[in-house]
Order: C-alpha cells, then sequence, then structure tokens
C-alpha cells in the first residue's frame, strides 16, 4: 500500500497545473476527486485530518483495481465505503454508476455503522459545466476582440499582413490583398515568398529588427511601410507589415505638411532667438568722429572684460546698439541678450519680471511659477535700460543680486545662482541722482565700472552724411523702397539741423520722407517743415568760396549732361543708362541747367 501510495505521490508535481478544488483542511473525511474523462484518474486519499496522504494514478488503479485499493484502504482505516464503488469489477464501472445516479458525496462508516466522514466524488458534469461556462464567456470575449480587430485591420487606407514565425501569411487585410493582386483563400497560409518574392518580412522574424518609413512597390503602386517584429515572452513569433499611406501622393502631401511645420518651427524658433539676442555688431556703429572713435575702442575693451557697463547719454545716441555690440563682441555672445526697460514696467510688475515668481507667490500666478529675466539672461547679458527710472526699493534688489549674484523669486525660498553680465544705460544725470539721493550711492559705485558716455549727433555734424547715407541704404531694405540718394542741397539742410533725438530722430526724418518721395533722390521739398527751417541759418553762412565750388560743381554736371545726351543721339532714356541715373533724375536736371526743348539741340 505504501509503495502505491508512494508512487502516486510523484505525479502530484506534473498535476498541480490542473483545476483541482483545494483540499478543505477541517474535513474529517475521505476525499476522492475525480479529474476527467469517464475514468476516475487520480484518486486523492485524504486522512482525517484533511491532509494529502496519496495520490493514485490511473495505471496503478487499472493495476491493482480501484475496489482492491478502496477495500485496503477501509480495511486499513477500518471504515466502509458504498458497495457501489468497490462492487465494481474495474474503478470506470464505479464512477459510471456514480455519474448515472448523480451522486457524489457517499457516506463512510466505520464497522459499527457510525458515520465517520463522507467520501466525496468530483462530479465530472458539474466540473465540465463550470468549465464550459467559462470557456463560452472567454469565446464570447475573444469573439468581440477578433471584430473590433478586424475593423482595426480592415482599413481602407492602409495595407496590413501579419507572417507566422515561418513567414506563413495569417493575417492580411483587403487593401493588402488587392495592392498585391490575390483573394484572400489564395493567400492566408502561404508562405509570403510565394505572394511577394522579394518581402522583407521573413528578414524581420530573423533579425528582429524593425524598419520604418521604407519604400515599397508593388504592381506599378509605390508604398511607404513599415516592418516590425511580433514578439511573445521575449520570443519572436511573426512579422507585421503595413502601409503608412494609401499611396505615395499622399505620404508626400504628409511629407509636404511636415517640412511646412518644421520650417515654421524652424521661423518661430529663430524668431525667439532673434529676441533673446544682441542683433547689432560693432560694424553697425557708424561715425569716423574722434569721440564716437574713441567710445567704440572703450567699448571693445569693454566687450573683453565681464565688468558692469554703464552707458549714459541723450536719447537715441545709440546705447542700446553698443549693448548689442559689446554683448555680441565678448565671449558670451552665444548666450542670451535680455532687454528690460526699467521705465516701462510699473513698479509692483518689475521686482517679478527681473526675478520671476514661484508656484503660488499671488493669486494667478502660473502654473510651476515664472522664470525672470535674470534666469532667462544665465550665461548671457541682461541690459537694464533707462536704470535711471529705478525705485529706491528695487535698486535696493538689484543691489543685493549684483552682490550676491543670485536671485531669489518672488514668494520662492531657494536662492538661485545666476551668471550674468549687466550692462545698463540711462539718458538721466546718475550723479546728479545720487546727490539728491533718489539713486542709491552703493548701487551707482557698483554700475559705475565702465562708464560709455555717447556723444550726441549735434556734437558729430561730420558723421550725419555718413549716418543718412548709412540709414537710406538700411531703410530701403526695410521700406523696400529704392531711394538712389540725397541730393546735395538737402543734405546741407540735414547738416545744419540741431538733432535734439539725435540718430534716433534722423533715422524717423529719413523714413517719413522716403516713404512719400517718388523720385530716386530726396530733394529739400522732400524734408518735414521743421529741419527746412534750419536751412535759413545755413544759407546766411554760405561763403562765396562755398558759392563758386558749387558753380563749379553745376557746370561740371552740366557738362556731363549734355556729352552723355551727344552719345546717346539724344536718346534720354540711353543718356540716362550712360550716367547710371534714373530717367526722371535726368529731366530734373535738364529742367535745372535749362536744357530743354531747342535749347538741348543747340547744344547737341
Ligand atoms: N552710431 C550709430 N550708427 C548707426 N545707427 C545708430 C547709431 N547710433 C544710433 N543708431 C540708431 O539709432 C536708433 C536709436 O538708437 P538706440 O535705441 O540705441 O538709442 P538709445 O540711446 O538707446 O535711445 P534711448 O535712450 O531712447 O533708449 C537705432 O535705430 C540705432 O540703430
Amino acid at each position: 500500500m505504501d509503495k502505491i501510495i508512494r508512487s502516486g505521490l510523484d505525479t502530484v508535481d506534473s498535476m498541480s497545473t490542473l483545476d483541482f478544488p483545494k483540499v478543505s483542511m477541517d474535513w474529517q473525511i475521505y476525499e476522492v476527486y475525480e479529474v476527467f474523462g469517464h475514468a476516475l484518474e487520480y484518486v486523492y486519499v485524504v486522512n482525517k485530518e484533511g491532509l494529502l496522504v496519496g495520490v493514485l494514478d490511473q495505471a496503478t488503479m487499472l493495476q491493482v483495481g480501484s475496489h482492491k485499493i478502496m477495500r485496503k484502504l477501509v480495511g486499513e482505516l477500518e471504515c466502509q465505503v458504498p458497495m457501489c464503488l468497490v462492487s465494481g469489477s474495474s474503478a470506470n464501472d464505479a464512477v459510471s454508476l456514480f455519474f448515472r445516479q448523480k451522486v457524489n458525496e457517499v457516506p463512510v462508516t466505520d464497522k459499527a455503522g457510525r458515520m465517520i466522514g463522507v467520501l466525496k466524488l468530483w462530479s465530472l458534469l458539474d466540473h465540465l459545466a463550470g468549465k464550459l461556462g467559462r470557456l463560452e464567456q472567454e469565446l464570447n470575449e475573444t469573439k468581440k476582440l477578433t471584430a473590433t480587430l478586424e475593423t482595426v485591420v480592415e482599413s481602407p487606407y492602409e495595407g496590413i499582413v501579419v507572417v507566422d514565425e515561418k513567414g506563413h501569411v495569417i493575417m492580411i487585410n483587403n487593401f493588402y490583398l488587392e495592392s498585391i493582386g490575390f483573394t484572400r483563400e489564395q493567400a492566408m497560409g502561404r508562405h509570403i515568398f510565394e505572394l511577394t518574392p522579394h518581402s522583407e518580412l521573413p528578414d524581420i522574424v530573423r533579425t528582429g529588427k524593425a524598419q520604418f518609413g521604407e519604400h515599397w512597390k508593388v504592381r506599378d503602386r509605390e508604398f511607404m511601410i513599415i516592418r516590425a517584429p511580433i514578439k511573445k515572452d521575449g520570443k519572436i513569433i511573426g512579422a507585421l507589415g503595413k502601409t503608412l499611406f494609401k499611396d505615395m501622393s499622399l505620404a508626400r502631401v504628409f511629407a509636404r505638411k511636415l517640412t511646412q511645420l518644421e520650417d515654421d518651427l524652424k521661423f518661430y524658433k529663430e524668431e525667439l532667438r532673434k529676441i533673446h539676442s544682441a542683433s547689432y555688431t560693432f560694424d553697425d556703429i557708424i561715425g569716423e568722429g574722434l569721440k564716437i572713435t574713441a567710445t567704440v575702442s572703450l567699448a571693445q575693451r569693454a566687450a573683453r572684460t565681464a565688468s558692469t557697463v554703464l552707458l549714459t547719454g541723450e536719447s537715441g545716441t545709440g546705447k542700446e546698439l553698443f549693448a548689442h555690440a559689446i554683448h555680441n563682441d565678448s565671449v558670451r555672445r552665444h548666450g542670451p541678450f535680455i532687454k528690460v526697460n526699467c521705465a516701462a514696467i510699473p513698479e509692483q510688475l518689475l521686482e517679478s519680471e527681473l526675478f520671476g515668481y514661484a508656484e503660488g507667490a499671488f493669486t494667478g500666478a502660473r502654473k510651476g511659477g515664472k522664470p525672470g529675466k535674470f534666469e532667462l539672461a544665465n550665461l548671457g547679458t541682461i541690459f537694464l535700460d533707462e536704470i535711471g527710472d529705478m525705485s529706491l526699493t528695487m535698486q535696493a534688489k538689484l543691489l543685493r543680486v549684483i552682490q550676491e549674484r543670485e536671485i531669489e523669486r518672488v514668494g520662492g525660498t531657494q536662492p538661485c545662482k545666476i551668471d550674468v553680465r549687466i550692462i545698463t544705460a540711462t539718458n538721466r544725470k546718475l550723479d546728479a541722482m545720487v546727490q539728491e539721493r533718489t539713486f542709491r550711492d552703493d548701487l551707482y559705485y557698483r554700475l559705475n565700472v565702465m562708464v560709455l558716455e555717447l556723444p550726441c549727433l549735434r556734437e558729430r555734424p561730420g558723421d550725419i552724411e555718413l549716418l543718412a547715407n548709412y540709414m537710406v541704404t538700411k531703410l530701403n531694405r526695410k521700406l523696400e523702397t529704392d531711394v538712389e540718394g540725397i541730393s546735395r542741397e538737402a543734405m546741407k539742410i540735414l547738416q545744419s539741423y540741431a538733432w535734439p533725438g539725435n540718430v534716433r530722430e534722423l533715422e524717423s526724418v529719413l523714413e517719413r520722407t522716403m516713404n512719400m518721395v517718388d523720385e530716386p533722390f530726396i530733394f529739400p521739398e522732400h524734408l518735414p517743415a521743421r529741419i527746412l527751417q534750419s536751412k535759413m541759418g545755413v544759407d546766411e553762412n554760405q561763403s562765396g568760396e562755398q558759392s563758386s565750388l558749387e558753380e563749379g560743381l553745376n557746370s561740371a554736371e552740366k557738362e556731363l549732361l549734355v556729352d552723355a545726351l551727344r552719345r546717346a543721339k539724344g536718346n534720354k532714356v540711353q543718356a540716362a543708362k550712360i550716367l547710371g541715373i534714373h530717367r526722371s533724375v535726368l529731366y530734373r536736371k535738364l529742367t535745372k541747367y535749362g536744357l530743354g526743348g531747342e535749347t538741348l539741340s543747340r547744344e547737341l
């Protein structure tokens, strides 16, 4: 008996995955579980404590005869089991009898007839019914999933094929079938090479490497496709081939859209970079006068250091231009250039604008907080324009930042180290403000490290012509105009004007004029009245020498005109070309020198 039980016990492990009911520990019974089939495949023998003491497999039972085993067991345990179990010639008969009678619980009594437990048989029918129910549910779910999958797979816009690990087609949609010219019956189960001889899906199965955006040509149609391995438990069990677009024309539309989006992105990135970068260099600073050239050299020297720079000068003298140039000539040129106009931001906002704010710092504060200009300028330059307009409170905070080289967001708790070069500018007299105690002296001394005083335009009249011509070229680009230049007379007027608004005023006068003028040259009558008024002074101051020079120039010009007309045989368009001037300028000059009609014929 021991031997039988032991040999049976050896099978327990191999059966552990089967769906057996659990042995209840509080049953004082002997249990027999029927597992499957019409025979008792296994008999579990449980002792009074409910512990499994043995497993008898079918072979053992058939060999020995289950009724004998039962008898033996019963004998050993001194109990009786009903005759139905032990009377049959084989275990099969006994089980059949049970199922016919739909009996699955049999009382077990001792020799004295006292019931000592229940012999339980697991009913195969109940077991199967339960299993069937579960299977049906699983089947329904699988059907639903299959229907969903079919809808997805049957896309009218994409072809899909799936092969197993041997390269045989196990799934294919109609779009794909149409593309390769096969029916479903012909394709399913066939090796992919029989459908598309150059298919790379078997390679994907072999290498496990996906391919994306590959070009695929089949029967004069072109597609863009992806191929990907299908894995289960880390093992490659097949491969998927999928076209990405209905055809290449759609792919091209998509590619065009993508390129457009990329271009837009590039454009906006560039715009953002421009906003946060300095646009001008020292080459953009025009001027040959002593004062301006000396200031440029000093600025170039400042660019090579990390010191704070203070730019002073009247409005429009080019302070911002210099700040850009210094940044662009410094080691920080690849870092950001952030400009803050301290006068333009309301006092209560300036602190958060400069230092940022932490999340929840105030009602309406952005989630995650917001970095301030100092943080944005990290590793670059911050240009604090109109520093003289900063309140005393803010001056104190700025001083702290300059001294500590760290900032703390409004409402924040953590100071943050920054590496920023500071350039400040003002058109106010900071030293006088210090005397008046409207500007902190300690901050003034911190800012006053390298001071650049920009000359105003009236101090360098010699540069007006240079600047004006430079502006005409610059404005032609901006306004898309074709102004060739400024006439001598108009230039004289510009040079005699005081330019209280400095270079900015000169630029705006020329912009306004160029917008109005239809001719290639700017003449005095095109200039604004306030500028023209300065002409009076010039006329009065003109010397005899200047007049004779002008006369000389005029007669030389007249000669050139006549000569060109002669060479062009009187053709004015041709003559204008020879002179390199516009036709309308030629007409104007002909009128000026009285070279119209008969006079001209005589001259020629
Ligand atoms: N030397 C110069 N060469 C060429 N352009 C100049 C020069 N100086 C100034 N400009 C031009 O004049 C205009 C005004 O210059 P900018 O804004 O730098 O002056 P600003 O001193 O900073 O003025 P504000 O004090 O009003 O801020 C800009 O278009 C600038 O390019």
